[in-house]
């Protein structure tokens, strides 16, 4: 579609389009009709039946409508490919650099050793290290999770060597390890080096897994003098800020075994108090956001959930493709990747892989420029995300950054900063409204991806056939329920709220952006229709009242002749 030689990415549209605007009319055809015939046949002789006739009636007209918004995402849905090489040829010695933001909230639900492969994915990015900060929050503020970062960062200075040494795919050593890798015997050097790794690892996650069964974090083990801060009387929602800058500076305890830099690592729990609400994740994000303006300040930020990986090595170099692009890149707000889970079942019973969001809404919604923000797996531009309007002539300062400090002077730091994550640190500002991720809302993520985009800002998609990250997803029914309740209740509100896509969005973005994020707003409405539907035919079928046309009323309109008494067609629209 859009390309030319300079450009870092290409934008091809779906295939088959013509044939898909064919098949779109003739079901336009057959939603006409349907609604002509519901119009011009309402039953009068029973007032029952009437009332199931019209309540029918008015779900048909529902379905229709949503019919109508989904078109949005379905007609035009386009698909990125990225020139990394282009990026690098042009802009190989001045990449910006990039702060990963990781949040974790609880150590029994989310393992730390999990955790840590997560963490140590990240740091193993195909990216100058000394480029590369990983932040990562946890809101349990728990000594067993700092445990097991301590314990990732020494086992970084081997794996990180281990993976740019074999270029390893995935960079996740639990995914590496247990999940990816097929030995093969015929390459020596990499087997025994491959078994020496795994060891370590294995004997890592052990120590982990032990301390955390334990409970806490045996005294001996506590070489680090970061553990003083937790005090016998702390719980995860009444403590004092704790920062811990584990990795930074350019001496040899930031250097891994072959002497290079590794990646800055630090650690947050934000202060917690019963008294104060916490605002979940959107509290934390905003509380890394500000405290890595004041140790790395990068302009990129990456934000995943804990147990999201990163599967493909490659994945920084790919968004950067769309912020450097010289026609487009200046509005590109953020780069979201696909939420992809690797836990889920054969047969994938409650459609928790979420293939129809993933490969037609998405870059359904990239078309009109919208795609959302789904709070993991996602590049933001750091002064999109804090609140800044796009303007034409902005003009990023890709070199700004802090630079490196001794871990000596970062304890400094790290008293300096403390007061950024406090309890009272936002009272009064507009952190949480325009400035940083929004407040109340149970998809904060889709509401804060909504502002940047009123703000101006335009935002892609990218799917790359290595997935870029992988994750946990639910895999029971309950899992299920309660993760699609929270994300139709947190959409629901949104439509409702004065930032509505459906009410007021059209005067700040395409209009098809705004049919796009409806569609999910309209989640929860559509379970009215949609058990109406349910209910109602089935019911009177029992009583022998088909609410549908006959075959042979079909056929008999079409001047044919059909004697097949008892068929019935039954016409969904869904
Ligand atoms: O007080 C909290 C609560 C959660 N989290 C972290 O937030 C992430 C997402 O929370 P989770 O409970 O796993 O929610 P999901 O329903 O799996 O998350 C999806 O939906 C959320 C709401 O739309 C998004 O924020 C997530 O990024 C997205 O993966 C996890 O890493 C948590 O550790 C916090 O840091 N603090
Ligand atoms: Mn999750």
């Amino acid at each position: 579609m859009s390309t030319s030689s300079s450009s870092l990415f290409k934008t091809n549209g779906a295939k088959g389009r013509s044939l898909y605007k064919l098949y779109a009319s003739f079901i336009l055809v057959c939603i006409l009709s349907i609604l002509f015939y519901r119009l011009t046949h309402i039953p009068l002789e029973h007032y029952s039946l009437t009332f199931a006739w019209i309540s029918l009636f008015a779900s048909e007209l529902w379905f229709s409508f949503y019919w109508i918004l989904t078109q949005s995402v379905r007609w035009n849905p386009i698909y990125h490919q990225t020139f990394k090489e282009r990026l690098l040829q042009r802009h190989g010695n001045e990449l910006p650099m990039v702060d990963v933001f990781i949040c974790t909230a609880d150590p029994v639900a989310e393992p730390p050793s999990l955790v840590m492969s997560t963490v140590l994915s990240m740091m193993a990015y195909d990216y100058p290290k000394e480029k590369l900060s990983v932040y990562l929050s946890d809101d349990a503020g728990s000594e067993l999770t700092f445990y097991a970062l301590c314990e990732a960062c020494k086992f970084a200075k081997h794996w990180i060597p281990f993976c740019n040494k074999f270029d390893v795919e995935p960079r996740s050593p639990n995914a590496f390890f247990f999940k990816a890798y097929h030995f093969s015997s015929s390459n020596l050097s990499i087997s025994k080096e491959w078994s020496q790794m795994k060891d370590m690892y294995e004997a890592m996650i052990n120590r982990i897994d032990f301390v955390v069964t334990q409970g806490k974090v045996p005294q001996e083990l506590k070489q680090h003098q970061g553990f003083s801060k937790w005090t016998s009387n702390m719980t995860s929602r009444n403590h004092d800020t704790i920062i811990q800058i584990l990795i930074d500076g350019n001496d040899e305890k930031s250097m891994d075994v072959e002497g290079n830099l590794l990646p800055r690592v630090i650690y947050i729990a934000r202060e917690k108090r019963p008294q104060h609400h916490h605002n979940f994740k959107a509290g934390s994000m905003n509380v890394l956001l500000r405290v890595s303006s004041q140790i790395s300040n990068g302009p990129i930020i990456l934000n995943v959930d804990c147990d999201m990986y990163s599967n493909n090595s490659q994945s920084i170099k790919d968004a950067l493709c769309f912020f450097f692009d010289e026609e487009k890149g200046h509005e590109t707000g953020f780069v979201q990747y696909p939420q992809n889970y690797d836990n889920i079942t054969k047969n994938d019973l409650y459609d928790n892989s979420l293939k129809v969001i993933n490969k037609a809404e998405h870059p359904g919604l990239d078309s009109w420029e919208g795609t959302l923000y789904i709070g993991t797996g996602c590049f933001h531009r750091r002064e999109a995300l804090q609140g800044r309007k796009y303007s034409k002539g902005y003009i990023e300062d890709w070199k700004r950054g802090v630079d490196r400090k001794s871990v000596d002077s970062a304890s400094v730091l790290e008293e300096k900063v403390k007061h950024l994550a406090s309890c009272t640190y936002e009272f009064n500002t507009l952190w949480g409204k325009e400035i940083g991720l929004r407040y109340g809302c149970a998809v904060e993520d889709i509401l804060t991806g909504l502002a940047m985009h009123y703000n101006g800002w335009k935002s892609k998609f990218l799917d790359p056939e290595r997935k870029a990250f992988l994750g946990v997803g639910p895999t029971t029914l309950e899992q299920t329920l309660i993760q699609f309740k929270r994300w139709s209740e947190g959409n629901f509100q949104i439509l409702l709220s004065k930032n509505s896509p459906l009410l007021f969005g059209y005067q700040k973005i395409k209009f098809g952006a705004c049919m796009g994020y409806s569609i999910y707003g309209l989640w929860a409405v559509n379970s009215f229709p949609t058990l109406t539907y349910l209910l109602i035919p089935p019911l009177l079928l029992l009583n022998g009242i088909s609410l549908f046309p006959k075959l042979q009323r079909v056929v008999e309109c079409t001047k044919d002749v059909g004697h097949e008494k008892n068929n019935i067609i039954p016409l969904c629209l869904n």
